[in-house]
Order: structure tokens, then sequence, then C-alpha cells
């Protein structure tokens, strides 16, 4: 009886979890119109190409494969992402990515969020640019990484009183300045929004290892504030408003390839898209195997390259 039950959760766990192989990687190919591709952990780790992605994304264009890049770091603006991969040797167009910075502005262009209104940035250059561009006064960002504070008595923390949201993403220059700033508008200001670029537990920022994600810094301020974030980058599926808009293609005719089952997986498949774990970044195999783990991507394999490779075969 034991032995039985042993096979059967085997079975079941084996439908689960789905190597790519030649024919599913045909398949795959044949039936997807636009690729998604997630960064860290997929296209690069920091500033490291993972091994055979150039030429990957080279035989997919050459397929008449669309290619689009999802990314939730959100450290840099599309621009700045148009110019690291052209420095990787990628061409990729401005309007091929879509990073949690970008979602981030969006979000408040679609809630006609007041120009007259600023925003406090907890985060880097990447969302101080996109609020830029789209024409809204951002305030914080690595500027305030270099204040510090001292709590002497009768001191009165100064903040602006017109901030009606703070954005919280990947920020290497955390302090308790800006904790303090983020935690006085959320409370304080009437009807402050509180967005999440992203809650990644960890990610790929160097070849060498993982480092804490925009995750531990949205959750500083939950922490503080006792409030829950707007999420605007994957799993959310805000993102793809923009992505079906520029496409005009069923998301069923497209695949998310990415590293992470909680954020990438989990918005491709939130989407109705096909999807591909790559196992070149954050997660593991026995990670995808292990019983606590309940999001299942159509196929998994070792990194971006197999899906040309493979369907050669
Ligand atoms: O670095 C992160 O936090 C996530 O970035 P990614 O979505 O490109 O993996
Ligand atoms: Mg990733």
């Amino acid at each position: 009886m034991a032995e039985v039950t042993t096979r059967e959760k085997e079975e079941e766990s084996s439908c689960k979890h789905n190597p790519l192989s030649p024919q599913s990687a045909r398949d795959l190919v044949a039936s997807v119109d636009v690729f998604l591709f997630d960064c860290d952990g997929v296209i690069w780790k920091g500033d490291k190409l993972i091994e055979g992605v150039p030429q990957a994304l080279q035989s997919l264009r050459s397929m008449g494969k669309k290619l689009v890049f999802v990314t939730n770091n959100s450290t840099k603006s599309r621009r700045q992402y148009a110019k690291k991969f052209l420095a990787l040797g990628i061409d990729v167009s401005e309007d091929e990515i879509f990073s949690s910075s970008f979602a981030a502005a969006m979000f408040l262009k679609l809630n006609n969020f007041p120009h007259g209104k600023k925003v406090y940035v907890v985060g880097e250059e990447g969302i101080l640019e996109e609020l830029e561009f789209a024409g809204f006064i951002g305030l914080g960002g690595p500027e305030d990484g270099k204040r510090n504070i001292v709590l002497k008595s009768g001191f009165q923390f100064e903040y602006d009183k017109s901030v009606g949201a703070v954005i919280v993403g990947l920020d290497k220059y955390i302090n308790y300045y800006k904790l303090q700033y983020a935690t006085l508008c959320i409370r304080e200001n009437p009807g402050c929004l509180f967005i999440a670029t992203n809650r990644d537990a960890t990610g790929n920022l160097t070849e060498s290892q993982e480092w804490p994600g925009a995750g531990c810094i949205v959750a500083a301020v939950c922490g503080s504030t006792q409030k829950e974030p707007i999420l605007v980058g994957k799993p959310s599926t805000f993102m793809m408003k923009f992505l079906v808009e520029r496409f005009q293609i069923d998301t069923s005719k497209m695949c998310m390839v990415g590293d992470r089952l909680d954020t990438d997986i989990l918005f491709g498949k939130n989407s109705g898209c096909k999807t591909l774990l790559v196992l070149s970044g954050c997660t593991s195999l026995p990670a995808l195997q292990d019983p606590s783990n309940n999001i299942y991507p159509d196929y998994y394999t070792s990194n971006v390259s197999d899906v040309v490779e493979l369907s050669k075969l």
C-alpha cells in the first residue's frame, strides 16, 4: 500500500514538473509569438550575461518572434535598461522593456495622480527617471541615502506635506532617514498612496551571489505603517495591460520565461501565458520540486539557450 502511494506521489509530481524536451521546445516555439523574458537570473546576473543568451535571442528574432523584457528590478528606467542591453551587445529598444520602475510611474498616470502632488521614492534612479518622463515630481532616491538622523530631544523631522504617493523599490542606499520620511508621508498625509515596485525576496544582483531584494525594503515600510502596498511589478498583472496594448496579441500566444516562481511564473500564469522556468537564477530544481511549492511552470530547463538548442534536435 505504501508503495502505491509513493508511486502515485511520484507520478503526480512528475506531471507537475515537466523538463523541456526537444518536442515540447518545438511545440513552444511554434505556438508562441511573443517571448517575455525576466532579466536578473535569466538574461544576466549583475553585469554578466548568462551563457548563450545573445545567440538564443538572435535565433528567436530570426524566427520572427517578438521579444519583451519584463523586470522587477526598479533601479533602472527603460532608457537605462536599453543602454545596459547595448553595452552587453544585445540590441533591444526601450519600448521592448517593461520595468517595475516604469510600471510605478504608469500606475500614477493611469490613476490620474495630481501633477501638483509629489512622490517620495525609497528606491534608486530608475524610479525617479520614470517619474520625470511621466511628468511627476519625485523626491528622495539616492540623494537621501546620504542623510543621517540624530535622535536629539526636541528634534522634529521635516517632511513635505504635498507628497501624495510613496514608491518603494530596491534601494542599496536604504537608511533610517528614508524609512521615517516614507512612514510619515503614508501615515500623516491624507490619502497618500503606498506603492511597491516588487516584493522579490532575493535577486541575482551579481554573478556570484543572491542579494536581498526589494521585498525586505517594502517589508520595513509595511512594518512601520502597518499598511499593505499596491503592487505594480510581477506577479501583479498590471504591466500586462501595456504588453497586450503594444502587441495586440492574446496572452495564450505569449510565454513568460523567468527564474522565480512567486513572481515570474505566477505573473505568467495569472495572465494566461505559457510559462517556462529557467534554473539559471534564484530557483533550484529541488526548490521547484519541494512539496511546499504550489506554483508549477508548464516547463523548466537550465537556461534560455535550451529553448533554441532543444527545438533543433
Ligand atoms: O532583481 C530583482 O529584484 C528582480 O529582477 P528580475 O525581475 O529581472 O529578476
Ligand atoms: Mg529574475
